[in-house]
């Protein structure tokens, strides 16, 4: 979607709205927009927010694409503003901020100040700015006239408001006498440090919320607990710059917001600061940094539009979310057998990804949220993880109910604490992920999940002694395949064989039943398969490490894939017990970081030649292998403590061929 010119948005270039280019479904789609942003604003402005902000700024940025010039666009806060407190007119108009979300956006804000600055004296704005931390509360105004607190007013629409002198009075950070004389109008934030909102309101999530219900409570009650912090003074003429004024608030006892003069690239560097965590560290809440043309002579040249000054921008931390219609729900079933549903939604751009499916976790997610077709959700695109839906922004479908079938093989679902499960052990979607595990856990790099499915569609493979039997006909005869690729898978399974004996009950895919798992078992002194498939579960329950659970899960999976289990046995597919000689004989390794190779191959390579793999570096460690031996990493650190020493891939390999070749000699 392209990005509105922050200036000339709302003062008529664009002609999309009323005009030839807006189709009948456009001005509906407007109209309703705009009916919701001004019927948000109202509630969110008394202190009532029925959607999320990420949700109300997905809307306003809808409406904004798609009518840049509507006049609610143009308006500050909420007109329908219904208080019981008296209402007060600032002398001078109480205005918002323009918003940038980005780098790009906040280099394009530079550009058009110098743009319009073209033809004026001044400093580059790119060296000359002002920033400071976009509090996110409730602005307030406060008078002092010869040195004494007067008034306190919200900035309603900019020009109304509410007088709440009495409660800001009893703010912190809101002195009852300054020593300036003459009448002065300061402009803060009230706002709920987190701290203040922990000890005094237990329980309550939202400050921002809470400050404005606090700042507006008849009895003043808890209005102490508020802090009101200031950024700007009106009309102050004599004070030059962002920086002395905001060094004239802390003289005359006001609290500011962290601020300071800054460059462009600074000003970046900032913003990936408090995005990366600075933000989180603070005891009060901010949603941006403002960034300011430093001076503000020439902040009165750059002038505003509708209440937004030109020369200063809310750089809003960007929350990759969009609004889209739910088109269908559906409930796919995982290669574990879980029952995921997933919401089909109108395709939007999301961080620059067409979005058209979105996660909704689980069934118990999909209840609370109480979604369904036909309704409006916030979609979410965090770190390039799976798109999900975070609300319903508005409720238009009947809500959506988890289904009692399997939609890939129609059994019956099973439900399980917050899940519901397919445990039809010859559903294709439970096969292709078996088959899956298998081919993870041996490390068969060329296989993709796309061949699994492709193999399991055509019935080649239905269980892991199928890989073994596969043809390079088989898989060449696939679409898009060929013979070099399916040589190539086949080898690789191929090499990987004789599988040692916890790589083999890893591969089986068993619930609960991970490498780690598997070694503890052998390390018990359940070396062969046969011992560990003829085991009570009483007795591996007993196993330091182990639990009843994880005992039940084994013994129940394996019974369940015996006949499997027997057919690889038959074909000569048999795990190998641990060399107990062997090059590596009598060592321990442990793997830390990522490596070039899988795992599981790497276990398997010390593991059939002798050695013995851990899952954490202890002081019976001899060798942590890493690709960065001098790294600082925690493991790192304690294996240097014990005396491990640190090797890399290679170094193990060489470790493997030295150890040989001495033996060698010595036979
Ligand atoms: N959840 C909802 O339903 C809902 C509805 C309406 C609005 N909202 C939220 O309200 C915000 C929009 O409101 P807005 O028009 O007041 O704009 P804004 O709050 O995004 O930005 C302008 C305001 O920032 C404040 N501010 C904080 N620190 C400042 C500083 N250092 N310098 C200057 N100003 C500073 C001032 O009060 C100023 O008026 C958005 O975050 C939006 O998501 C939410
Ligand atoms: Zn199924």
């Amino acid at each position: 979607m392209k990005q509105v010119d922050l200036f000339e948005a709302h003062a008529g270039k664009h002609t999309l709205q009323g005009g030839v280019e807006t189709d009948a479904a456009h001005r509906e789609r407007i109209d309703d927009l705009a009916q919701r942003v001004e019927r948000h604003r109202a509630l969110y402005y008394a202190g009532n927010p029925e959607i999320s902000d990420a949700a109300y700024d997905a809307i306003e940025d809808e409406l904004r694409a798609l009518s840049p010039t509507h006049p609610v666009l143009a308006r500050v806060g909420s007109a329908s503003l219904v208080t019981e407190w008296e209402k007060a007119r600032h002398e001078i108009p109480m205005g918002s901020l323009n918003k940038v979300v980005n780098e790009d956006e906040l280099r394009a804000w530079v550009a058009r100040c110098e743009e319009l600055l073209a033809k004026e004296a001044h400093s580059p704005v790119e060296r000359e700015l002002f920033v400071a931390e976009k509090l996110d509360g409730i602005s307030i105004e406060v008078l002092y006239k010869d040195g004494k607190l007067v008034d306190a007013i919200t900035r309603g629409d900019g020009e109304w408001g509410e007088r709440i002198t009495a409660n800001v009075a009893r703010m912190k950070g809101v002195p009852a006498r300054i020593r300036e004389r003459g009448h002065l109008s300061v402009r803060g934030e009230i706002i709920l440090r987190l701290s203040d909102m922990k000890r005094h309101f237990p329980g309550v999530t939202s400050p921002r919320n809470m400050a404005a219900g606090l700042s507006k409570r008849f009895d003043g009650q808890g209005a102490e607990h508020c802090t009101v912090l200031f950024y700007d003074v009106a009309e102050h003429a004599e004070i030059p710059t962002c920086r002395k004024r905001f060094d004239w608030l802390r003289e005359l006892g006001f609290g500011t917001p962290q601020a300071g003069h800054s460059t462009l690239d600074d000003v970046i560097e900032l913003y990936r600061n408090y995005a990366s965590g600075r933000r989180a560290a603070l005891d009060y809440e901010i949603d941006g940094l403002v960034v300011y043309v430093d001076s503000l002579h020439v902040q009165t040249l750059l002038g505003d539009l509708n209440r937004r000054p030109r020369g200063a921008v809310a750089f809003k931390f960007a929350s990759p979310a969009k609004v889209s219609k739910v088109l269908s729900v559906l409930w796919d079933t995982g290669p574990s057998g879980r029952v995921t549903p997933v919401a089909i939604v109108e395709p939007v751009e999301l961080a620059g990804a067409m979005v058209q499916r979105a996660s909704l976790h689980n069934a118990a997610h999909v209840r609370s949220l109480g979604i369904g077709v036909g309704d409006e959700v916030l979609v979410s695109r965090r770190n390039d993880v799976i798109p999900y839906v975070e609300e319903v922004v508005e409720k238009r479908g009947t809500s959506a109910q988890p289904p009692t079938t399997c939609s890939v093989c129609g059994a019956s679902l099973v439900t399980e604490g917050e899940y519901i499960l397919c445990r039809n052990n010859s559903c294709r979607a439970l096969i292709e992920g078996r088959i899956h595990n298998w081919i993870d856990a041996i490390g068969a790099l060329e296989w993709g999940d796309k061949l699994i499915e492709q193999l399991v569609a055509a019935g080649l493979v239905r269980e892991p002694l199928d890989l073994y039997n596969l043809q390079v006909k088989d898989i060449a005869g696939l679409e898009r395949r060929g013979e070099k690729i399916a040589k190539k898978c086949l080898d690789q399974i191929k090499n990987r064989l004789p599988l040692t004996l916890p790589v083999f009950l890893t591969a089986l895919g068993i619930e609960g039943f991970a490498l780690q798992t598997a070694r503890l078992l052998v390390s018990a002194g359940y070396g062969t398969l046969d011992k560990i498939r003829t085991a009570k579960e009483a007795e591996l329950a007993v196993i330091p490490g182990l639990g009843t659970i994880k005992a039940a899960n084994i013994v129940r999976g394996l019974a369940a894939r015996k006949d499997e289990i027997d057919r690889l046995i038959a074909a000569g597919i048999e795990p190998v017990t641990l060399a107990a000689e062997g090059p590596l004989a009598s060592l321990t390794f442990c793997f830390t970081g990522s490596g070039t190779r899988p795992r599981g191959e790497l276990t398997q390579l010390v593991e059939s030649n002798g050695g013995r793999v851990l899952g954490s570096v202890t002081k019976e460690l001899n060798y942590l292998i890493l690709a960065d031996p001098s790294s600082a990493s925690s493991k790192a650190e304690k294996a240097r403590k014990y005396g491990t020493k640190l090797i890399t891939e290679e170094q193990l390999e060489q470790l493997i061929e030295e150890r040989r070749n001495a033996a060698g000699n010595e036979g």
